[in-house]
């Protein structure tokens, strides 16, 4: 099995790129939304509420149900530029990657036991989480500003949510140079599909796999992936 990393801009297109790669057979490992179930967790929940108080958490629906966070306000006291934001970050994250990174080593095998051809790691610190390390290759999708600036409309994000976001990261630049292919995004969906079509039936030719959707998952004789191979 092949794990194939996908990295880019916030908004760039990394989850639409990946959404098509899954109907074309990978197992699609999305970080976010794993990050997201973390964070409903009741010990993470706890710890983030001893560093930020209740006012993260959604008020209570009914008088005994769960205290949901509130992700808009946990976003304005991680993401920007002054020491205690990036400190809070860093508290956020030291709290929610070490479930996230367990959740995805597990998806990262169960994958291979059910014989999928490709894991593929959506996660947008690849690089700064050192999850290149798995990687047998690994992708860059990136859009212009104005092109992303169009498309969150439906985030409820405006420019300086998607640039206080983007700093968090490491420099787009710098994760396209140490991408194997970097992907431009500015153009149709249909584009894009084509685009990653034909850099599948690359991948799938060098690693001798077929890149047709397998009917029968299980059993087929491809090497399996392990972390310490
Ligand atoms: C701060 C939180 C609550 C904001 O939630 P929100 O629903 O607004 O955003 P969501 O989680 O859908 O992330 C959207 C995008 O924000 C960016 N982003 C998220 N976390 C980070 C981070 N730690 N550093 C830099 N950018 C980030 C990414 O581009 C991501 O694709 C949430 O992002 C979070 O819990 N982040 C910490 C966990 C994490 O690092 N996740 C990234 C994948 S491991
Ligand atoms: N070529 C395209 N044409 C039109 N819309 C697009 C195109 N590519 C992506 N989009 C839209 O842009 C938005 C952002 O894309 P997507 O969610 O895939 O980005 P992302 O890189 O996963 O973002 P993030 O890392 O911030 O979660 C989505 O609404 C998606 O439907």
């Amino acid at each position: 099995m092949i794990i194939l990393g996908i990295v880019g801009s916030p908004a760039g297109g990394k989850s639409t790129a990946a959404k098509y790669l899954a109907g074309l057979g990978a197992e699609w490992i999305n970080a976010d939304l794993i990050a997201r179930d973390c964070l409903a967790d009741v010990d993470v929940l706890a710890q983030l509420v001893e560093r930020f108080g209740e006012a993260i958490l959604l008020p209570a629906t009914a008088p005994e149900s769960t205290r949901e966070v509130d992700r808009a306000k946990i976003a304005d006291l991680v993401f920007g530029e002054d020491e205690q934001k990036r400190n809070n970050l860093r508290y956020l994250e030291s709290i929610v990657h070490p479930p996230t990174r367990q959740r995805i080593l597990e998806r990262i095998e169960q994958s291979a036991e059910t014989g999928k051809p490709v894991a593929l790691l959506d996660v947008p610190l690849l690089f700064e989480s050192r999850w290149d390390l798995a990687c047998d290759a690994i992708w860059c999708v990136h859009a212009s500003l104005e092109n992303r600036l169009d498309r969150i409309e439906n985030r409820r994000w405006d420019r300086s949510e998607l640039e206080r976001r983007e700093k968090c990261q490491l420099a787009i630049e710098t994760k396209c140079r140490l991408s194997d292919h970097v992907m431009w995004n500015d153009s149709t969906l249909e584009a894009l599909h084509e685009n990653l079509h034909r850099q599948w039936l690359k991948l799938a030719k060098m690693n001798q796999w077929s890149g047709k959707p397998r009917p029968d998952p299980a059993g087929d004789g491809h090497k399996k992936h392990c972390l310490s191979d």
